[in-house]
């Protein structure tokens, strides 16, 4: 059975109330978010046996991120206390052409000034299938870039299926050039198995570009001729997917994906997103559909890719960050039905 661990932080997430500006604001909206923590909820929902593993304040506020986790079923046992608080995110929601904006407020928390030999990964790594991280864990400090290592070389010895979404986010990656931020990122990657990529993440994160041939490139050749550099770059990876979405107008957007591992690609059919209700987490809702498609569907890839973009298409019906979404819903739209009909 498989047993699934994801590594990194969660947030308070505050958003002022419906579309209203930061400035508008007369109090916030809460949830909690947090690349990981959103992919370990979402695979827990779909009944898969789930553990978030990150380093929480000893306060009160703490306590609400472990009762969030533990109320949608996700194991927080190999959680460690300490450190002053918990990373806050400030989300404004966006409308019509107006994008959302986001101010994050996490220098200083209890993952920010994690360190090595904190977690003993040995333990907390016992009996799990699968490891997943992003690279939003590097880029909040070189500590919890170096407790990120040290888990990757346990659970890669252990012989753990790992999984990356590296998730660049411009506004932090703040203590260390793009030098120092390739080396980090080169060495983490090295050890994934299932990678989650864009273009603007191989762009930032290893300086790999679409290769161009004389004829005009499409979007779909550009993205696969990077996937086809980060094969070559990562020896370890097996398969590497990428989400397609395309913005007509704030009104048309369409959401599809493609999977690819060293023989074959796996495109995925066109979905429809509109309207959008919260589109944060949307990579999440992928990565965590992905992770249980190529549990449950162990010999047909296609089916694995299907079934993550109709789950990340019925996140962007949901606010907050994370997938409440079932096996059930996910499979019934993979089929066909997206009709959105009351279920009675
Ligand atoms: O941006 C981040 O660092 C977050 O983790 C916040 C959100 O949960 C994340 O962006 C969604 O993918």
């Amino acid at each position: 059975m498989s047993k699934i661990v994801t590594f990194g932080e969660i947030m308070l997430r505050l958003s002022p109330p419906e579309f209203l500006r930061f400035s508008q604001a007369s109090h916030f909206d809460i949830e909690f978010g947090g690349g990981e923590s959103n992919v370990a909820i979402s695979l827990s929902k779909f009944g898969l046996s789930t553990e978030f593993i990150t380093r929480l304040p000893n306060n009160d506020i703490g306590d609400c991120a472990k009762m969030e986790l533990r109320k949608h079923g996700v194991g927080v046992d190999k959680i460690v206390y300490g450190g002053e608080r918990l990373g806050i995110y400030f989300l404004e929601t966006g409308a019509i052409s107006r994008g959302s904006k986001v101010v994050y407020d996490r220098a200083h928390s209890s993952m920010a000034t994690i360190q090595p030999g904190m977690i003993d990964w040995e333990k907390a790594l016992d009996g799990v299938t699968w490891f997943h991280w992003t690279g939003i864990t590097p880029a909040i400090s070189q500590s919890a870039a170096d407790v990120c290592l040290e888990a990757l070389k346990v659970a890669s010895a252990k012989g753990i299926t790992i999984s990356t979404d590296f998730n660049y986010r411009a506004k932090l990656w703040n203590y260390c050039d793009e030098n120092l931020r390739k080396n980090i990122m080169t060495e983490l990657s090295s050890y994934c198995n299932i990678i989650l990529c864009n273009q603007e993440d191989a762009a930032v994160f290893f300086g790999i570009h679409p290769a161009k041939s004389a004829t005009e490139t499409n979007r779909e050749n550009d993205i696969l001729s990077v996937i086809e550099q980060l094969f070559k770059k990562f020896p370890n990876a097996r398969k590497i997917a990428t989400t397609l979405r395309t913005s007509i107008s704030a009104s048309h957007n369409t959401w599809s994906a493609i999977l690819c591992d060293r023989e074959n690609t796996y495109k995925t059919k066109t979905h429809q997103l509109n309207p959008i209700v919260d589109r944060v987490g949307g990579g999440d809702s992928f990565m965590a559909g992905l992770i249980y498609g190529l549990n449950t569907y162990t010999d047909d890839y296609q089916k694995a890719v299907d079934f993550a973009v109709a789950a990340s298409c019925l996140k962007h019906s949901i606010k907050g960050d994370v997938n409440l979404v079932s096996v059930e819903e996910v499979t019934k739209l993979m089929e066909g039905d997206s009709s959105g009909k009351v279920a009675r």
